[in-house]
């Protein structure tokens, strides 16, 4: 229920009564599965809050001039991504960041089987509950209405994008304002779609996948559809401010692995909790 009194109180904030909160777990997360979401609600007037998990200290890096920066060299990543993040946040023009227990305080684990999950800071390291308490504080400052993140598999199994989903479905019920939790998720007829359009556009300066080397999920599983082609080209500005760990191509994207990634024109979710009625294409969608 999004009472009057919550309304007013976001009105004289300069927005219309809704509020999101997206829970990722290293910067560049929210704009690749997210972005076209967070735009077109942020331009539509809702309140858009994404509460980043980690600074991606021990991401990869794409443009060999910023290599020292890496956890192997110099070791500044962490802090140069939250600069990239900042920019996104500019791009795609959401309200708020928050960085999980205050900036810095938990580790990017690294890649599954790598040995920065033993890092003393590391993210998938840390004590679970306390993690959950500190995003529910999150939660009860902002009091938001939907509730964003990933799947138990965190998309595609790397280990923080798990926790982050284990601490957000831990979180979510013990805040009283949250009526749905969202999972982001890729449409298996989207990415098939988006491949075959980059195989017939010829070389997009990045191998181009086997329809089934991405994850995706079956679109039976889909419940939510978000059209965001009216702010794709936010989406890739955002992108575009993540330079290490992204290069942009023409209407793709690619990571250090240099694999094509299409980004089609609406962003897929699957209800984890919540009412079902009003929400096929609008997260908020039937929302009192
Ligand atoms: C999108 C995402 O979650 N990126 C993570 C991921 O980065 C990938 C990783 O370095 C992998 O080895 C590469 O092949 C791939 O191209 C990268 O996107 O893991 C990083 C380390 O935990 C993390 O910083 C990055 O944000
Ligand atoms: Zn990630």
């Amino acid at each position: 229920m999004i009472s009057d009194d919550e309304r007013g109180t976001d009105r004289q904030r300069g927005t219309d009564g809704r509020r999101v909160v997206l829970v990722h777990a290293h910067p560049d997360d929210e704009s690749i599965t997210t972005g076209g979401t967070i735009a077109r609600y942020a331009a539509e007037g809702a309140h858009v809050t994404v509460v980043t998990c980690t600074l991606g200290e021990e991401g990869e890096i794409i443009p060999p001039a910023l290599s020292e920066l890496g956890a192997w060299a110099g070791d500044q990543l962490g802090g140069y991504r939250s600069a990239e993040l900042a920019a996104a946040g500019r791009a795609l023009g959401w309200t708020a960041h928050r960085y999980l227990g205050g900036m810095g305080r938990w580790r990017d684990s690294g890649m599954a089987g790598t040995p920065s999950a033993e890092h003393p800071r590391a993210f998938v390291g840390g004590d679970l509950d306390q993690q959950a308490e500190q995003l529910t504080a999150i939660l009860d400052e902002l009091r938001p209405q939907v509730v964003v993140t990933y799947d138990s598999h965190g998309g595609y199994g790397h280990p923080d994008h798990i926790r982050a989903h284990e601490i957000t479905m831990a979180a979510a019920p013990r805040a009283a304002s949250v009526q749905r939790v969202f999972h982001t998720v890729s449409s298996r007829r989207a990415v098939t779609d988006g491949l075959a359009a980059l195989r017939a556009a010829g070389d997009v300066g990045f191998r181009v996948p086997a329809d089934d080397e991405l994850p995706t999920t079956p679109d039976e599983a889909v419940t939510t559809v978000v059209d965001i082609r009216a702010h794709r080209w936010r989406k890739f500005a955002a992108l575009a401010a993540h330079e290490t760990q992204v290069d942009v191509g023409p209407d793709c994207f690619a990571l250090s692995n240099g694999i094509a990634q299409p980004v089609p024109g609406a962003e897929h979710f699957v209800l984890a909790h919540g009412p079902a009625e009003g929400a096929e294409t609008d997260l908020f969608g039937g929302l009192r």
